[in-house]
């Protein structure tokens, strides 16, 4: 690893879970979604809940959350997916603490997609035991990072979307995040030039510290249009995309003739509560003849572990660095989300239960 989690400045440390135990009685605590999003999220849109669990069935396990994910999605697929009162959608790693199903033992450690809470119960469903060949030494929180879902969407993007190939230019926004920084990476072991833009001047350097070949700091520039045209004269083959709205637009008139863009995410549109208007996409896809194509990672879960295998073994190499932005204590999930959906990360944003 490049550098050590980074912890968030003033974060108070999180208390451990509350255990208010008769015989194996667990209290778990819950984020819900109390409000809808209206715009930005905010605090108040969140309550605390606590939850007792039941005791273990046949075949139930006991996990107790050790780290949390915040990602962008949890913001679009709220209304998608939730009701006000539900549990925040989300994925952590876990610890079994009890168990009672013979296939998995206690003290292992699994990515589960439980939602925002510090401890549960499961049948097993689902559970994704970490690879065994996780190095001792490595932070399990990169499972919900470089070597989990984020670091998939970067190869799979990559390699599936872009078809990047040796010799070729990229381009990359929110670069410096969880997917970013790992796009950038795997296209310099691709063999290709990269260029990256993030939102402030330590991303741009740390971009550069771990190997892009041209970054800058998008809100300083004094045209974005410039900027990409001065990073890349002969413009982009590729464009991996993760903010959308108005950069897209600029963007999209620097490819060069038959370049691919992969629409991986739209975090500039995600807090709008009303829709943003072109420009359109049609006069440059025809002119160049380029190809655009949105994409969900979930589409290659039956590659997960080709991808997971090949992510460990870069990290583990050190050929791809891995920094995380790790806020303390499942009390300041809500705060981690929103600081991320701010750009306060740099790299992958996580919490410590
Ligand atoms: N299609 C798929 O399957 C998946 C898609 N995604 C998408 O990939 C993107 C990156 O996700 P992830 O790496 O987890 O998140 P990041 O770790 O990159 O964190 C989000 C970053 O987005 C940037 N950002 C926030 N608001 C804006 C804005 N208005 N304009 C430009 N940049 C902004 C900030 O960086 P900065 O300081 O540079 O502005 C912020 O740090 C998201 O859009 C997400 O939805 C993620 C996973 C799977
Ligand atoms: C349970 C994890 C689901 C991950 C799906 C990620 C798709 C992301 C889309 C946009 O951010």
């Amino acid at each position: 690893m490049a550098a050590g989690p980074a912890r968030r400045r003033g974060a108070v440390p999180g208390a451990p879970a509350e255990r208010g135990r008769t015989e194996r009685m667990v209290i778990a605590k819950a984020w819900v979604l109390k409000k809808h999003f209206d715009g930005f999220p905010q605090t108040s849109d969140f309550d605390l809940k606590k939850i007792e669990l039941p005791d273990l069935k046949d075949g139930e396990l006991l996990l107790e959350s050790v780290f949390l994910s915040v990602d962008p999605y949890m913001r679009p697929y709220s209304r998608r997916i939730m009701k006000e009162g539900d549990i925040m959608i989300g994925t952590q790693v876990a610890r079994i603490v009890e168990s009672k199903n013979p296939a998995f033992t206690v003290g292992a450690f699994v990515v589960a997609d439980r939602g925002w809470r510090t401890h549960f119960i499961s049948d097993g469903q689902g559970l994704q035991l970490l690879p065994s060949s996780w190095p001792e030494s490595l932070p399990k929180s990169l499972a919900l990072g470089t070597i989990g879902m984020p670091g998939l969407t970067a190869y799979f993007g990559l390699l599936e979307v872009c078809k990047m190939k040796p010799g070729e230019t990229v381009l990359v926004n929110a670069a410096a995040g969880a997917v970013g920084s790992v796009v950038g990476q795997l296209a310099k072991i691709g063999g290709c030039r990269v260029v990256g833009c993030a939102g402030s001047d330590d991303k741009v350097a740390y971009l550069k510290k771990i190997g892009f070949d041209e970054v800058f700091n998008y809100k300083t520039v004094k045209s974005l249009d410039e900027a990409l045209h001065k990073a890349s004269p002969d413009g982009y083959d590729c464009f991996f995309d993760n903010v959308g709205g108005e950069f897209a637009s600029v963007a999209i008139n620097q490819m060069k003739k038959y370049g691919r863009i992969a629409v991986c995410g739209a975090i500039s549109q995600y807090n709008d509560s009303v829709p943003q208007k072109g420009p359109y996409v049609q006069i440059p896809m025809i002119f160049k003849e380029l190809q655009m194509e949105g994409f969900l990672v979930t589409r290659w879960n039956n590659r997960r572990e080709e991808g997971l295998q090949a992510l460990l073994k870069w990290v583990v190499e050190g050929k791809v660095k891995c920094h995380e932005q790790v806020t303390e204590g499942f009390e300041n999930m809500p705060v981690a989300f929103i600081g991320m959906l701010k750009g306060e990360n740099l790299g992958k944003a996580v919490v410590k239960v």
